[in-house]
């Protein structure tokens, strides 16, 4: 490991750097083996976003001190000009008092109560989405991911009937949303913009989407009742200490918010976890005696959300593996990484990919290996170390929300069917991978079902 630098000049380039686009072609085309190669070349490393040096810390306890704000402190303002034509100013661009504000007012949203009500919609979801599967037929499950990932957003959402068409502006345009404003982060937006078609389809489509979204919330505030989703805290919550409340354009900013947020990066994750589990006989075997033990041959409930703890080491580890690939700041002042200080104005990353394939936070960092998350086996697995959800003040704040929805999910495909991998015995390091904004997923998960009973050997 190179010493700590104590000045910016000391801090090394990664390689590979172009003139005026720095490290655009890496970041855009394939960023993993780049992300996850920058902690061997020191523990700040300068990457370039554009023509600008990005700052990356690539050790966790870094990454803690820039997330909890021990560094310093931090703005999203960067990030306007890229995400504001469709999410405004909501929690991912907002900064200082003002986004401290905003999570005060959401939290009720995600309060372990509130989740315990939209977790009987994720059981109900999942059962039917059960019954749409090809079942003994080799399919490719991105897409029944995707809706099940959309239906079951949308019902802690929004549980009025608000109409076919804005549910769908809402829930179909995010893919392509999210994939133009990463490019509009990573190039300089004005270049970005010199595409002129993607980028009026861009605008296009934000505004159809915040027009869809102005509706449903003038909607839900014409009838004002709790319909016991999301939507409705944010609609009628008021702060007991300020008296704060959001106003309609907030809400809106914060439902396209969730929405941006709320379906890639569940889908992705289940995804991945299919892929991982149908490539590790051993792990699979493990959570499907777990659910016939704990679930047996009822229906799979709420409250098993907390009750599966081999199945949601499996989830933990496939997070791990498949976790975000970079988180972008601003420094507001002068900042401190270690022994390094940095003047105002830099921009500082870090990448959850980079942190979870580090071996000295998690030996055979490739592998997947749900056992190193038993308790006692500290050495395979830091917990503090494992960010699937970020760190610090702009944690996920529907990181209890998810593991809820995706426990109850893979219990109840696991219960139901034996997923065997139909990739022609590729080994499982062999699947692509796309990045969708920050998050990644499987390229293709082709797998087949098989009734729980007519197991298949493999
Ligand atoms: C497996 C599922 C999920 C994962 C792995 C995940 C991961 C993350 C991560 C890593 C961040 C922090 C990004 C950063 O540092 O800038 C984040 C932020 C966020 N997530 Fe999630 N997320 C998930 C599900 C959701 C869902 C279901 C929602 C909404 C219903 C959501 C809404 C948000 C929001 C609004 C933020 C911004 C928070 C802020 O800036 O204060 N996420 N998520």
């Amino acid at each position: 490991m190179a010493a700590f630098p104590k000045r910016p000049a000391d801090v090394p380039w990664a390689p590979g750097r172009l003139p005026g686009i720095g490290h655009a072609r890496q970041l855009i085309t394939d960023p993993l083996p780049f992300v996850r190669s920058l902690p061997t070349y020191g523990p700040v490393v300068k990457v370039g976003l554009g023509p600008r040096p990005l700052y990356m810390a690539t050790t966790i306890e870094l990454v803690r001190d820039v997330g909890l704000g021990r560094a310093g402190e931090f703005h999203r303002d960067n990030l306007i000009e890229p995400v504001a034509p469709f999410t405004g100013r909501s929690l991912v661009t907002l900064s200082g008092s003002d986004h401290r504000r905003r999570r005060r007012l959401i939290a009720p949203a995600f309060h372990r109560n509130r989740i315990a009500v939209y977790a009987e919609s994720y059981a109900e979801i999942a059962e039917q989405w059960l019954g749409t599967l090809p079942v003994g037929t080799p399919f490719e499950a991105t897409p029944y991911v995707d809706k099940l990932a959309i239906d079951t957003l949308m019902a802690s959402l929004i549980r009025a009937d608000v109409g076919a068409d804005a549910r769908s502006v809402l829930s179909s345009k995010s893919p392509e949303l999210l994939a133009e404003a990463s490019i509009r982060t990573i190039l300089p937006v004005a270049v970005a913009e010199l595409r002129r078609g993607a980028h009026r389809r861009f605008l296009d489509t934000s505004d159809r989407m915040r027009a869809e979204a102005k509706n449903v919330v003038a909607e839900y505030r014409r009838h004002g009742d709790d319909r016991g989703d999301l939507l409705s805290t944010l609609v009628n919550h008021v702060d007991p200490g300020t008296g704060e409340f959001l106003g309609d354009e907030d809400i809106v900013d914060e439902l396209v918010g969730f929405v941006m947020g709320g379906i890639e990066s569940p889908a992705g994750m289940l995804l991945a976890f299919l892929h991982e589990l149908t490539h590790s006989p051993s792990a699979r075997s493990e959570v499907i005696d777990e659910i016939d033990d704990v679930v047996g041959s009822g229906p799979v409930e709420a409250h098993h959300a907390t009750s599966l703890p081999a199945t949601r080491r499996a989830l933990m580890e496939t997070m791990r593996l498949w976790t975000s690939w970079i988180t972008l700041l601003d420094a507001r002042g002068e900042i401190r990484l270690g022994d390094l200080t940095l003047g105002g104005g830099v921009q500082i990353g870090m990448s959850p990919q980079a942190i979870h394939h580090d071996p000295r936070n998690f030996p055979r960092p490739a592998a997947f290996e749900p056992h190193r998350w038993l308790p006692g086996h500290e050495s395979e697995a830091r917990d503090t170390a494992a960010i699937p959800f970020g760190v610090g003040v702009r944690n996920c704040p529907a990181d209890l929300y998810s593991w809820s929805a995706l426990t109850i999910q893979a219990a109840a495909i696991l219960q139901n069917f034996v997923p065997v991998a139909q990739d022609d015995g590729a080994p499982r390091t062999a699947v692509g991978y796309t990045t969708k904004g920050v998050g990644i997923r499987p390229n293709s998960v082709r797998i087949s079902l098989f009734p729980r009973g007519a197991r298949p050997a493999r």
